[in-house]
């Protein structure tokens, strides 16, 4: 069925709705996502809440959905953007076929439209408004958006206890990946999974070993009234943040944020680690990130850089076992290069030997 795609900069362009019946029209920001695989992961990770997601490798969709790959328990995207997708899926774990999927979701997906055009634009005009919808003509008011309050939809209210590991993490959750919940996991820890609102002295009456700020969708500064709580966390606790983590606690030590024009959204965006003198290539989803000018008075250090576009990819700091990564370290989709961000972790966990330490 014929659809439209409209972005807020007046362009629009014409395709082929992936559905028989109704067409539900959705409005979202739009960004891109390079991978040539992973789409079920992009599309079950919190972070990208509400946002329309345009795919940039021409076939998505050839190997379907399963059910091991889900980084959540349902999709987040408002709609999906492709060139072609296979209405098949070839893959002996397939559950599902992508379009089956998305329709069970009530999510829209848009096929046949010049991907590369999209792509081009976004990157001249920036992320911006989008509406997907069957009418050919739409008012400027439709692009308007509501983008505040997507954590408190994603984050987990429960708390939950995984494992039975020999460390204790308490992970904050503002729409976390369950890779980042294996990855400790598989690192001999156990996990309580708590709502990003906890108090301190709920999470200080757990009596973590560690603490992981995870991911999550919008504006970080959206999140100041918890600043308070991430910097007791961090002067307490072996702290590890990433990518939204990493923002808060960049914020909650005096840095500041900025965004970027188009965000970074791939599997292979290369990042220098200044500590190890390597490259490694990394998984990324983000529109934010941390202003290195901000960083002087915070304690923290730039370790991390984006080698595209040298912005802060990871800080650690002078004094606190503080490590943050804008990048995602658990994968999923993408290259597991940086996952010794956790070992890390655990390291400077093991060393801090279950002390509360509060630093002034
Ligand atoms: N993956 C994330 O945690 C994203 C962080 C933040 N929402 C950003 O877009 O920069």
């Amino acid at each position: 069925m014929e659809g439209y795609l409209h972005l807020s900069n007046g362009m629009k362009y014409k395709g082929d709705f992936a559905i028989d019946g109704k067409v539900k029209e959705v409005k979202g920001e739009i960004v891109f996502f390079t991978g040539m695989t992973g789409y079920q992961e992009v599309l079950t990770d919190p972070s990208y809440k509400d946002q329309i997601i345009v795919f940039t490798y021409p076939l998505i969709g050839n190997y379907g959905i399963n059910v091991e790959d889900f980084e959540s328990k349902q999709p987040h995207v408002a709609g999906v953007i492709v060139y072609e997708s296979n209405r098949e899926a070839y893959h002996y774990q397939a559950e599902y076929s992508l379009q089956d999927y998305l329709n069970k979701w009530d999510i829209p997906m848009l096929t046949h439209v010049d991907t590369r055009s999209i792509v081009k634009n976004i990157r001249q005009s920036g992320s911006m408004p989008a509406v997907m919808t069957a009418e050919r003509e739409i008012t400027s008011n439709t692009f308007s958006l509501k983008e505040d309050g997507k954590v408190a939809k994603v984050s987990d209210m429960n708390f939950k206890t995984y494992g039975q590991g020999e460390y204790h993490i308490v992970l904050v959750d503002f729409g976390k990946k369950e890779s980042m919940l294996t990855a400790l996991l598989e690192r001999d820890c156990k996990v309580t999974v708590v709502p990003y609102n906890t108090e301190f002295t709920r999470i200080k009456s757990m009596q973590p070993d560690g603490v992981l700020l995870s991911n999550g969708p919008g504006d970080p500064k959206e999140l100041l009234g918890i600043l308070p709580t991430i910097k007791a966390l961090i002067t307490h606790y072996p702290t590890l943040g990433i990518c939204l983590g990493h923002q808060l606690a960049a914020l909650a030590l005096g840095a500041e944020t900025t965004k970027l024009s188009f965000g970074h959204r791939g599997a292979n965006h290369p990042v220098m680690d200044r500590k190890k003198k390597r490259v490694i290539m990394s998984s990324q989803n983000h529109s934010y990130v941390v202003k290195e000018d901000s960083l002087s008075a915070t304690g923290c250090k730039a370790r991390f850089y984006n080698l595209h576009d040298g912005s802060v990819e990871g800080l650690s700091h002078s004094i606190y076992p503080l490590q943050t990564v804008q990048f995602h370290p658990e994968a999923n989709p993408g290259p597991s290069e940086g996952c010794y961000i956790f070992d890390e972790f655990i390291e400077n966990v093991k060393a801090n030997n279950g002390r509360v330490f509060a630093y002034a």
